[in-house]
This record gives C-alpha cells, sequence and structure tokens, in this order.
C-alpha cells in the first residue's frame, strides 16, 4: 500500500527528520529543488525561459533552491518573489541569499507569454486561508499562460487535506510532491489541478513504523491472492448472491460472473423462477430459483448456510418481494454480507435491523444511494468526503465503500482507503454490478472484508484502465472491465 497525509502530518513528519533524526531542513530542501529540476527535464517541460514564483514559506524557498538548479545547468531563469519580506522563513532568507551569491535574476513584475515554463512554488502544505491580493492576482495571471506549469508539492491554492480551493488555484501540468501523495491531491478537484503527479523521495524518515491512516491501495496487495495447488472448488469459495428480477437480468449476470472471473470457486445466483431460461447462457452458475415470499426466505436461509460469503442487490429491483429478501439477508446472515444497488435503495428505515445483523456488512453505494440512504447531499459529502464517509460507516456499524471518481472506503477507524486508479469511462451501466461481484469474489477466498474491499475496489479501477486502453474511455461497457480484471489477475 501507498501511504497518503494529511498537510499537518506532512509537516510533522518534516519536523521528525529535521529535529529528530537530525537532518537540516536545508538538505531536505536541496532534495526536494534537485527532484523538481530532474523531474522537469525527464518529462520534456520546455525549459529555455523559466519563471520561478515564490511565496515567502518554504515552498518558496524550495523554489529558489530550483531557480538556482536551472541557472548552474546553464537555463535562462527568473525568480519573482511574492510576499511580504518580514514573513520570509529563515530557509527563506539564505536560499534567497545563496540565489544572490551565484548571481541569478530576481525580478518584481513580469509578462507571462515571455516564459516556457513557470514553476509555481508560492503555497504549499502551509495554506491556511482563502488566496488573495497579490496571490490572487499572480494565480489568475497564468489563466493566459500557454507554456507548461510545474508545481512544487502542491498546487498553489489547493489545501492539502481535501484537494478543495480555497478562492483561486494554479493549474499544474506536472505536479512534484514530496515523500508522500497529500490527501488533497488525491481528492477532486485537486487533483485535476495537479496534472501529471509524482512523488519524490526527499529523505523524510520515520523510525516508528506506524500504519497509515489513508492509503491507496498497490499491486502489491493483488500479488498477494494466490491460488492454492491443491485446493478445490470448495475451498475457493461459495458466492450465495441475491440479484435479478423479473425485469432486470444483465446486473445479476455481471455481478456472478464478476464473482468467478475473480477466483470464487461457486456462485449461487438467487433470482425469480421467471428467469431460469435467461440463466442458460450462465451455465457456470447454480439457481436458487424463487416464486413466492415464503419460498424465498426458506431459500435463503438453507443456502446462507452453504455459502461462504453474501450478497445483495443487482437488478434486485425494490418490490415489496425485494424488500422482504434483503430483510430476510440482514435477519439471517452470520457470513460477510455486500449490499449493492437496490438493495441500498431498500436500506433506508432499515438501520436497527442493519445494526443487528450478525455478519460485517460491506455497503457500496454511489453518491446518488449514499445520499438516498443517509439524507446527506452528493455537496456535502463532496466538501469534506474522508470525514463524512468515516462518520457515516461508524454510525452505520459497517464497512462503507462510496463510490465516485476517487471511491473512499472505511470501516469507522481511523484507517481510510482511497483508490487512486480508474477513470470516467467507467461511469457506465453494469460498472457497480462487476465492482460487487469482485469483492464477493476476493471474500469468497478468504481475504476479510477490509481487504476484499479496498483490494476489489483497486482491482476493478485497473481493470477500468486496462479496458480505457483496449476500448476507449466512452466505448468500454462493464462486460470489458469484468474481462479486464480476469486479464489483470492472469498477469500478477
Ligand atoms: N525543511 C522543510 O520543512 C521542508 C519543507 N518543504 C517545503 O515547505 C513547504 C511547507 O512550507 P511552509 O510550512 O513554510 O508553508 P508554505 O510555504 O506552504 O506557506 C506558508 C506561508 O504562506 C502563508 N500563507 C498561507 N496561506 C496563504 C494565503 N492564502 N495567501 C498568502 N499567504 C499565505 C503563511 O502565512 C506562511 O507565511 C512544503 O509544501 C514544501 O514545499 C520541502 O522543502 C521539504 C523540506
Ligand atoms: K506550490
Amino acid at each position: 500500500m501507498e501511504e497518503i497525509v494529511t498537510g499537518k502530518q506532512m509537516k510533522e513528519l518534516d519536523a521528525y527528520t529535521i529535529e529528530t533524526m537530525g537532518v537540516p531542513s536545508l538538505v531536505l530542501m536541496e532534495r526536494a529543488g534537485l527532484q523538481v529540476f530532474e523531474s522537469m527535464k525527464k518529462e520534456g517541460l520546455p525549459l529555455s525561459k523559466v519563471l520561478v514564483l515564490c511565496g515567502s514559506g518554504n515552498n518558496g524557498a524550495d523554489g529558489v533552491v530550483i531557480a538556482r538548479l536551472l541557472f548552474l545547468a546553464g537555463y535562462q531563469v527568473h525568480v519573482c518573489i511574492l510576499g511580504n519580506p518580514e514573513h520570509f522563513t529563515k530557509e527563506m532568507k539564505t536560499q534567497i541569499e545563496i540565489g544572490r551569491n551565484y548571481g541569478i535574476s530576481f525580478v518584481k513584475t513580469f509578462c507571462v507569454h515571455e516564459y516556457t515554463t513557470i514553476v509555481d512554488a508560492l503555497l504549499g502544505v502551509g495554506l491556511s486561508r482563502e488566496v488573495s491580493g497579490l496571490y490572487r492576482e499572480t494565480i489568475e495571471k497564468l489563466q493566459d499562460f500557454s507554456g507548461k506549469i510545474a508545481a512544487v508539492d502542491i498546487p498553489s491554492g489547493i489545501d492539502a487535506d481535501t484537494g478543495a480551493v480555497w478562492g483561486c488555484a494554479v493549474r499544474a501540468d506536472l505536479t512534484v510532491t514530496f515523500a508522500y501523495k497529500k490527501a488533497g491531491l488525491c481528492l477532486y478537484p485537486g487533483a485535476a489541478y495537479a496534472g501529471k503527479l509524482l512523488t519524490a523521495d526527499v529523505g523524510i524518515y520515520h523510525k516508528d513504523k506506524r500504519s497509515p491512516e489513508l492509503f491507496a491501495c498497490t499491486d502489491r496487495e493483488l500479488k498477494k491472492l494466490t491460488r492454492k495447488p491443491d485446493g478445490n472448488k470448495g475451498s475457493f469459495g461459495k458466492v450465495f448472491l441475491a440479484a435479478g428480477s423479473r425485469e432486470i437480468f444483465g446486473a445479476a449476470y455481471l455481478s456472478g460472473q464478476a464473482a468467478l472471473r475473480s477466483g470464487a470457486g461457486m456462485l449461487k445466483l438467487c433470482t425469480p423462477k421467471e428467469n431460469r431460461g435467461l440463466f442458460t447462457c450462465f451455465p457456470e452458475a447454480m439457481l436458487a430459483l424463487y416464486e413466492d415470499a415464503a419460498d424465498m426466505e426458506n431459500l435463503v436461509r438453507e443456502n446462507l448456510c452453504w455459502a461462504d460469503v453474501a450478497g445483495i442487490g443487482p437488478g434486485l429491483g425494490t418490490s415489496p418481494q425485494a424488500e422482504r429478501l434483503l430483510e430476510t439477508l440482514l435477519k439471517y446472515a452470520d457470513k460477510p454480507l455486500v449490499i449493492d444497488a437496490d438493495g441500498l435503495n431498500l436500506l433506508k428505515g432499515k438501520e436497527k435491523l442493519l445494526k443487528s445483523c450478525k455478519a460485517p456488512v460491506i455497503l457500496t453505494p454511489h453518491l446518488g444511494e449514499f445520499a438516498r440512504m443517509t439524507g446527506i447531499s452528493v455537496k456535502e459529502w463532496k466538501k469534506n468526503p474522508l470525514t463524512i464517509t468515516k462518520e457515516t460507516a461508524k454510525k452505520l456499524g459497517v464497512l462503507l465503500v462510496c463510490k465516485d471518481a476517487r471511491t473512499i472506503i472505511s470501516r469507522g477507524t481511523e484507517e481510510t482507503c482511497i483508490n487512486l486508479c480508474g477513470n470516467d469511462g467507467m461511469a457506465t451501466a453494469g460498472s457497480g454490478d462487476v465492482l460487487t461481484g469482485l469483492i464477493l469474489g476476493l471474500l469468497a477466498q478468504g481475504l476479510s472484508p477490509w481487504e476484499a474491499a479496498c483490494t476489489g475496489v483497486y482491482l476493478h479501477g485497473k481493470a477500468g484502465d486496462l479496458a480505457a486502453e483496449k476500448k476507449g474511455r466512452a466505448a468500454m461497457l462493464a462486460g470489458d472491465i469484468l474481462e479486464a480484471a480476469g486479464e489483470i489477475l492472469k498477469e500478477l
């Protein structure tokens, strides 16, 4: 996994490295500047004439280092420092002095059109208020700039914790962030302002490695999924999935296929009797067909004994029968239960039943479903996704997967997972059904609910990226994501 930090945590890590480990602040800064300089070259930014915009804090001081390195490498570079000299940090004063000794050019005013690249070192993780005055005017001037912009640590104006824009912000082509990705670079709109995001090692170190509060999955988590040479279909897990209705069949198909494609040994689909004929195209699935409510309840109870995990929702509809099915599962499930789609729409008013459920419950709402379920609007969630997801998970006593461009996963504890892969092509019918199936498949193979949810979302995102590569973001279908998930597991 990859750790992600807030601005406050980053400052604590900086301070620890400097004060406890004894690495001088100027050494870290030199490494930071060098990393940005090298990245700008490697990424092919046009460096024939560069303007470095610096604020009064240490982000600005990084900027002066970058200017010096560019100057020494023979590039034409100007530095423009904003902010009150009385507020310059100690490091900033030192960097200006060094820069002067080297003879780099400091300018008071500038015309953006003169430059091919602008380095944004105005504000870093120290941003603490609305951007106004000269800072705002300067950032607004960059809107007319047609060259490339490289942001130091974080685009100025972006909140390091939430990704929100403090009035206005720099739209960068490249952001080189130090040591760890900041949460605000991972969440929208900050993620969009960052452009290409690179994380650079500058020597930040903490002796007591604690488990991260915020993290993103990587291939390492997926690689933990292994087959057992002596396993059988029973040992790879049995999935019981209540899905599909008289009107909708495809959702059940996609979800069930995804469970098997991610490696589950057996799948039993619980669906209305009328659907029997439709499933001839899915011979791998066993069927638990019900006709009426009494029928359905017995069937569910029987199959819960058979299954290792259960899921409900894809294509279920919101009929009284579907509602009864959900209530039955909540009442009797004692193994992990995944609730998605219409299962979520039917949850309103069933908080008590949810709380008393003996099984660990995973809810996978997209933001519309989340809003219907909780009464918290999409707009409100987007303002503070990490905290709201965590608090809601805690309140409901569930593991919550809030699906968005950056899906957030929380089980109400201090630990939160944010997914960094995937693309807008995944906003297509059936994509969520595939995710539900993948999570079920991973649960069936013995992953804990937390591991299955985080890894499942990551696998889904990676599969979406592969599908987009093959079919294009507009044309890709949920079935392509499903197929790509299998290919990714094969590669690993
Ligand atoms: N030695 C260190 O501590 C290191 C620091 N690093 C850099 O230092 C940055 C953090 O430095 P600082 O803590 O000095 O913070 P910043 O440089 O991000 O900004 C702080 C300054 O900006 C002012 N400010 C905040 N919001 C403002 C606004 N809206 N408009 C105008 N001024 C505003 C603050 O009052 C303060 O003077 C990191 O982002 C990183 O770039 C890196 O060089 C790594 C090492
Ligand atoms: K910056």
